[in-house]
């Protein structure tokens, strides 16, 4: 076999493994093997350094230190979401958005859980990932692409035979707690300032000169949002499809979602999620309830901030822990 296919073959092997060892949290192969084909890969690729691509798992973390970031124009801007803070203001925007629907269609919505990290809009082209660029100010942000390549739930190459020309995805990056307080303490560790959350640290990290110090960090991220583009491509008709495809594609999807016919069942998946968030591995700051047909998303559009078929329901602020709040009773 002429090596540059045996170089391909072994690339396909390690991003199998990856994603089934990472994502399916399901090893299909041991560490020692993985290890050995990577080792092979590698001295492939020194010994033909114009046969290496950027979709290999060798590629991950690599650049340099850089100079500053360059501020680039998002290919589709990413807007905010409005904010409702109880069941009676998403009621009031479930009534608003009947009535602009029409009390003909059913409504169906998804709800999924709102990871409290930082949005990335990532860029494919023929199934390879090209950018990665902060939210920014949702028309600008950030081209942060090689912090972004360092992060495993990240696929560098779309795992579909036949990738569309062109796919935008946008999601959350963020740091699971443990993560987070590991850090701190190695930060600690060495006297240096600690990071006040989880989200500080992951803008933190993001936004890191060296890919190295953001590879150690061990950022991790959910897809929220595909857009295919490419008008031969099948592309899906609704949130929910969109989920499962970007999870097909090689992505990590947050698995707490469902899909509600009504404002109660919404109203049960929030109050559900209020109660059981503390046993997640990461910081959530509410639910996302999404309209979940793209034809109705297109009708209803977006205001000069907000897309008019989304809500962020939030959670209410977490408690002061108690035994502080009696120490400022007694003072
Ligand atoms: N943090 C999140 O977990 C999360 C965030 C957003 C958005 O910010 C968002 C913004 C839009 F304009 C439209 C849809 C969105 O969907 C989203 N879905 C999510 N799951």
């Amino acid at each position: 076999m002429k090596v540059e296919a045996w170089m391909n073959q072994l690339r396909r092997q390690l991003q199998r493994a990856n994603y089934a060892y990472y994502l399916q949290d399901d090893p299909i192969m041991q560490d020692e093997v993985y290890d050995r084909l990577y080792r092979e890969l590698q001295a492939l690729e020194e010994k033909y350094p114009d046969l290496v691509t950027p979709d290999s798992p060798t590629q991950r973390v690599g650049g340099g230190v850089a100079e500053g970031f360059v501020s680039v124009k998002h290919n589709i801007p990413l807007y905010s979401l409005e904010n409702a803070f109880d069941l009676g203001e998403l009621a009031q925007w479930v009534a608003r958005l009947q009535g602009q629907v029409g009390d003909d269609e059913t409504v169906e919505y998804v709800c999924e859980l709102k990871i409290d990290g930082n949005a990335l809009a990532l860029t494919y082209e023929d199934g390879v990932l090209v950018r990665g660029v902060t939210r920014g100010d949702g028309e600008t942000g950030e081209d942060i692409t090689n912090n972004v390549r360092t992060i495993r739930a990240i696929p560098l190459r779309l795992a579909m035979e036949n990738p569309p020309a062109r796919v935008e995805v946008r999601g959350e990056a963020f740091l699971p707690r443990q993560r987070f307080e590991k850090i701190n303490q190695m930060r600690q560790e060495k006297g240096e300032s600690l990071f006040a959350n989880p989200r500080n640290a992951t803008s933190g990290t993001l936004r890191q000169f060296d890919p190295k110090v953001v590879a150690q960090r061990q950022l991790d991220f959910f897809a929220y949002t595909l857009y295919v583009v490419d008008e031969n491509a099948e592309t899906p008709t609704t949130q929910a499809e969109s989920l499962e495809l970007l999870a097909e594609m090689g992505f990590q999807v947050n698995p707490q979602r469902e899909v509600c016919q009504s404002l109660k069942t919404v109203g049960e998946f929030f109050e559900t999620w209020e109660k059981k968030r503390a046993s997640l591995l990461y910081d959530t700051d509410g639910v996302v309830v999404k309209i979940n047909s793209y034809a109705l998303q297109e009708k209803l559009g977006f205001t000069q901030k907000f897309p008019r078929w989304a809500i962020a329901l939030k959670f209410p602020a977490e408690e002061v822990p108690t035994k502080l709040r009696a120490i400022t009773i007694n003072v």
